[in-house]
């Protein structure tokens, strides 16, 4: 992991499902859990972060103080009253922290407008949309910058965002964070969806719940496995599958006739389209 990272004090505002995520994998590369500082004011949320050896706080103010590197992770519903409030707190700070908001859909206008200090200053922000792999170090992520952003900030976000993820994918035009939202960010649920109806589906033809569930979950990961280490792509590796006529093909026939094309399409599009209206919604509120 890169030195200036090691040496760098993070701290994640809001200690939910994500911050978890991130930490425990930042955790298992190695960074010394004593320069995290989580801030999060559900105290059931707030004790699984300090079981995961990091400090703690109720208030967003002191957990940002001293901040080289804020990581905004709280819903994008309450995101405006958070970043108002932190703005608000750095009026004496010489240097402003690198800010990294997961919230999905707020666009970087409303994020540096919201921070504004006082006397007009703003600090960088990189957004960046992860996914909740990362707490097992097999994340995929999304980043997006401004053009105030350096390439040395740019450097550390990416070795921040590396520490848990295999795909780290800078795009250049912000609106695609929103797809990769529809794809990667949400993308874990559409797999575990899948799961869930392929157990019910052997359970219903006979195969007990535990068998089903041992078989399905291993055959995901095992296709993802696969996925990630065959030099076959996605389409050679089904047909690698699919003998002429037989079991698969009659599968995957039944999926196209029941418009598995067209219902993947509108899945990813709707969440892209969600991320989107969020922003727009949160944004003007
Ligand atoms: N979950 C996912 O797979 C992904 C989520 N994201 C984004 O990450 C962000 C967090 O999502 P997720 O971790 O799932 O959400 P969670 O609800 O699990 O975590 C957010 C945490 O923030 C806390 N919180 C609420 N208000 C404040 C506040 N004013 N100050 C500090 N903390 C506060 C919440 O506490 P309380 O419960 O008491 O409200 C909660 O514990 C969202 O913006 C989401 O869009 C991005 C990629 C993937
Ligand atoms: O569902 C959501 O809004 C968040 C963003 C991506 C995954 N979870």
């Amino acid at each position: 992991m890169a030195s200036q990272l090691q040496n760098s004090k993070i701290c994640f505002i809001g200690g939910g499902n994500m911050a978890a995520a991130i930490i425990g994998g930042l955790a298992a590369k190695g960074l010394d859990k004593q320069n995290i500082c989580v801030s999060e004011p559900w105290d059931v949320n707030r004790e699984k972060m300090a079981a995961l050896g990091v400090r703690t706080t109720t208030s967003n103010v002191e957990a940002g103080q001293d901040a080289d590197v804020l990581i905004l992770a709280v819903k994008p519903q309450v995101a405006k009253g958070v970043c108002q409030e932190l703005g608000a707190s750095w009026a004496e700070r010489k240097t402003l922290p690198l800010v990294v908001s997961i919230a999905a859909g707020i666009t970087l206008v409303s994020l540096i407008e919201w921070f504004k200090l006082s006397d007009g200053r703003t600090p960088h922000v990189v957004r960046v949309m992860p996914n909740t792999p990362a707490l097992v170090g097999e994340g995929a992520s999304g980043l997006y910058a401004g053009s105030d952003v350096t390439a040395a900030e740019k450097e550390l976000v990416t070795s921040l965002l590396s520490s848990f993820s295999k795909a780290t994918e800078w795009v250049d035009k912000e609106e695609l964070l929103d797809v990769v939202t529809g794809l990667s960010g949400s993308g874990p649920a559409y797999f575990f969806a899948m799961v869930e109806h392929l157990v019910s589906s052997a359970t219903a033809l006979g195969l007990s719940e535990e068998q089903a569930t041992r078989l399905a979950k291993q055959t995901c990961f095992g296709a993802g496995k696969m996925m990630v280490e065959s030099s076959e792509d996605p389409a050679q590796l089904r047909r690698n599958v699919t003998s002429p006529n037989g079991t698969t093909h009659a599968a995957l026939q039944s999926f196209e006739a029941s418009g598995f094309k067209d219902i993947v399409d509108k899945a990813v599009k709707a969440a892209t389209s969600r991320g989107e209206e969020l922003g727009k919604i949160l944004g003007q509120s």
